[in-house]
């Protein structure tokens, strides 16, 4: 494995470099993987292990390796992950360049909703109905995420680059791009604010997020809105689902699991969030990341509960296949060590087309337009970040006051 030097002799990530297979930058610093493109063979979350054994099957294989990429929301579709020739680092978020100094974003020719909001906000109200019908009976559907997206055209190519670097602006999240089947043009780029699974040794962590409120510029509004968030009961009861289910997921392999803050507010530029960090000790510190990742995923906080049932009923009422949306995006080195985070806030982008996809957990009491208002608000950052006003997705969103 080669470690780039920038031009300086120092080590920095280079997400922009042409041969980018995935870079994530965040926080806690950045990692890029470079190509010519290694893919590890593709298959369903079922065969992962069994992939990843023979792809690092001898010595030479496992020396260094890093592997990265996406995990699709539906565990049947194929896996998209990477091998790295070389990788980039830097310590802390690079930081978004300078209006001034970024590439000109093409015209936008089309912005087109699909579904449009009512059609969603209709959607969710039969999600609503069925939990009523089933409620108290076996296995009764208790929570959804029920998704929409937007399809965007513009007059010439997207620059990655560019896009990635406006969705920096905002330092609480962690950006990322990683290159999906089809050639370098074909991407998953976003700004998530969630992490899945970060894994250093016998230590892992996990963020999950769910429960949000639009933010707003009004700064009494924006206090407002993120304390009747920490007060609202369907808001609590939708975060406990997802953190009950990553604790009983993970409690087998650890020998200690706690949640030492408790539930938080959190925030992105755009939306505050419930937030519970859970931090544990593995007992087999070399299980790798992706894998633990992987038999996390789909958390009730992008598909619902029970998972099976969610994960149907989402195939059933959304009009678009979710694709890598509401799925994973990490990497994992050859120690098992790496970060994975819940691929949401972020758009699949195709040469000068763009899809963006946004999801809000369904509890009985949700309210269909207030979720699609919800849908609309976090398309915010992508939207931004592609040159279009932050609000773009609210049209057709009809909100009383
Ligand atoms: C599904 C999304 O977000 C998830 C759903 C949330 C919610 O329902 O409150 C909050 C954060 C995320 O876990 C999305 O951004 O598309």
């Amino acid at each position: 494995m080669n470690i780039r030097p920038d031009d300086n002799g120092q080590h920095g990530a280079q997400p922009d470099a042409a041969d980018c297979l995935f870079s994530f930058d965040g926080p806690g610093g950045a990692i890029a993987g470079h190509g010519p493109a290694r893919a590890i063979e593709r298959g369903p979350a079922a065969t992962l292990e069994d992939r990843l054994a023979r792809a690092m099957g001898n010595e030479a294989a496992r020396q260094g390796a890093v592997i990265g990429g996406a995990l699709p929301f539906d565990k049947q579709d194929h896996d998209c992950l990477w091998q790295a020739v070389s990788l980039s680092f830097a310590p802390a978020r690079a930081g978004g360049a300078g209006p001034e100094a970024e590439p000109a974003l093409p015209a936008i020719r089309a912005l087109r909703p699909e579904p449009p909001a009512t059609d969603f906000a209709d959607a969710v109200a039969r999600a609503l109905r069925i939990m009523g019908e089933e409620a108290g009976g076996p296995d009764a559907l208790a929570k959804i995420v029920l998704s929409r997206s937007l399809a965007i055209e513009a007059e010439s190519p997207l620059p990655l680059p560019a896009i990635l670097s406006r969705l920096a602006r905002d330092r609480s999240v962690t950006t990322f791009r990683t290159r999906l089947p089809g050639g370098p043009d074909h991407a998953l780029v976003g700004a998530t604010p969630e992490l899945l699974l970060r894994k250093s040794g016998d230590r892992i962590a996990s963020h999950p997020l769910a429960g949000s409120a639009r933010r707003s510029p009004d700064p009494a509004q924006d206090r407002a809105a993120a304390e009747a968030l920490s007060r609202s009961d369907k808001d609590r009861r939708e975060h406990r689902l997802v953190v009950e289910y990553i604790l009983d997921l993970l409690a087998p392999f650890c020998r200690d699991l706690t949640c030492p803050e408790g539930t938080r507010l959190t925030h992105t530029r755009g939306m505050w969030h419930l937030g519970t960090r859970i931090e544990g000790q593995l007992n087999d510190d070399t299980i790798p990341a992706v894998l633990l990742a992987a038999g996390l995923h789909p958390t009730p906080a992008v598909c619902g509960l029970p998972v099976a049932r969610a994960a149907a009923l989402i195939r059933a009422l959304e009009p678009v296949p979710r694709g890598f949306y509401a799925g994973a995006a990490g990497w994992c080195d050859a120690r098992g060590d790496g970060a994975w985070f819940v691929a949401i806030r972020c758009a699949e982008i195709r040469g000068a087309f763009a899809r963006l996809h946004a999801g809000a957990g369904i509890v009985p009491g949700s309210a269909p337009m207030a979720e699609a208002a919800e849908t609309g608000a976090k398309f915010g950052a992508l939207l931004a970040a592609l040159g279009l006003p932050r609000d773009a997705g609210m049209a057709g969103v009809d909100m009383p006051g």
